[in-house]
């Protein structure tokens, strides 16, 4: 059974059809890549899946349960974890705290509980605070952690983000652009480190990503979107080879055909 099953969704703004019957499924332990040229459906099609956007018609699947329509607040509960392009992090905190700030909507324990700090949730806060160490170590964040998010680079704010999301221990990871704004050196450690967290992690991984050498070099398969439709879905060498995503990068004439 694959763990998300994108089933012929369809989503409208006004007059403009976003997406237009695309399906899709992601394994389990898969690291699925979702590309195609500027306006394809990409982002609309990941916030659909992330809760952001209702499709107007299709079905989501996630885990053999339909999740379609399902606000965002409930996806966290469910496991599936995500980060935004253009960073979502709480900038007043440190590194640490914006880490930790993702386990508390993944806590079992209720608001009463809380609020007398009950044994169970001080074994949640201590389960929490060794996962955030882990993951600090693992992103290669420990020597910054007590630094405030916003004094570092933008490339380390999103393994911070990355953290955020990996603390609510998800099974399956949706990462919008995760490659935007990092350097050469970034791109190459953002690659092993996609490789490390699904290894660390037994999830799976989404990736909507212009950068095409890292898609390549990271996915099992890859789905391309054009104008609102998926044209080829595959391995990383299938898709690649496709004349339909050949044309379609060639006409986009958006600096990214030499990638393809
Ligand atoms: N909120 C919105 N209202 C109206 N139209 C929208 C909205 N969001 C997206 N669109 C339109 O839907 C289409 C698909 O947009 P989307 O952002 O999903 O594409 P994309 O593949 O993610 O593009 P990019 O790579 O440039 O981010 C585009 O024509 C876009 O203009």
């Amino acid at each position: 059974m694959p763990l998300l099953e994108v089933q012929d969704i369809v989503i409208r703004f006004g007059g403009v059809t976003a997406v237009a019957g695309v399906s899709f499924e992601v394994a389990e332990r898969q690291i699925c890549g979702l590309i195609g040229p500027n306006g394809a459906g990409k982002t609309t099609t990941f916030n659909c899946i992330s809760g952001i956007y209702r499709p107007n018609s299709g079905r989501i699947v996630f885990a053999g349960q339909e999740i379609t329509g399902l606000p965002r607040h409930r996806m966290t509960g469910l496991g599936i974890g995500r980060t935004f392009q253009n960073l979502a992090l709480f900038r007043s905190m440190t590194v640490r705290e914006n880490v930790l700030a993702g386990a508390h909507s993944s806590g079992r324990t209720g608001f009463v509980a809380s609020a007398f700090a009950l044994p169970q949730v001080r074994r949640e806060a201590a389960q929490a605070s060794r996962r955030a160490d882990e993951l600090l170590a693992l992103l290669n964040l420990e020597r910054v952690a007590d630094a405030p998010v916003t004094a570092l680079p933008f490339g380390w704010q999103k393994r911070v983000e990355m953290a955020r999301a990996l603390i609510s221990q998800p099974k399956l990871l949706l990462l919008d652009e995760p490659a935007g704004g990092l350097n050469h050196g970034e791109v190459d450690d953002l690659a092993g480190l996609l490789v490390d967290i699904r290894r660390n992690f037994d999830l799976s991984i989404l990736l909507v990503e212009h950068h095409m050498s890292l898609v390549m070099r990271v996915s099992d398969k890859v789905a391309v979107l054009d104008f609102g439709k998926k044209i080829a879905d595959g391995t990383p060498e299938q898709v690649r080879a496709d004349p339909a995503v050949i044309t379609a990068y060639l006409g986009a004439g958006d600096g990214h055909a030499h990638a393809a």
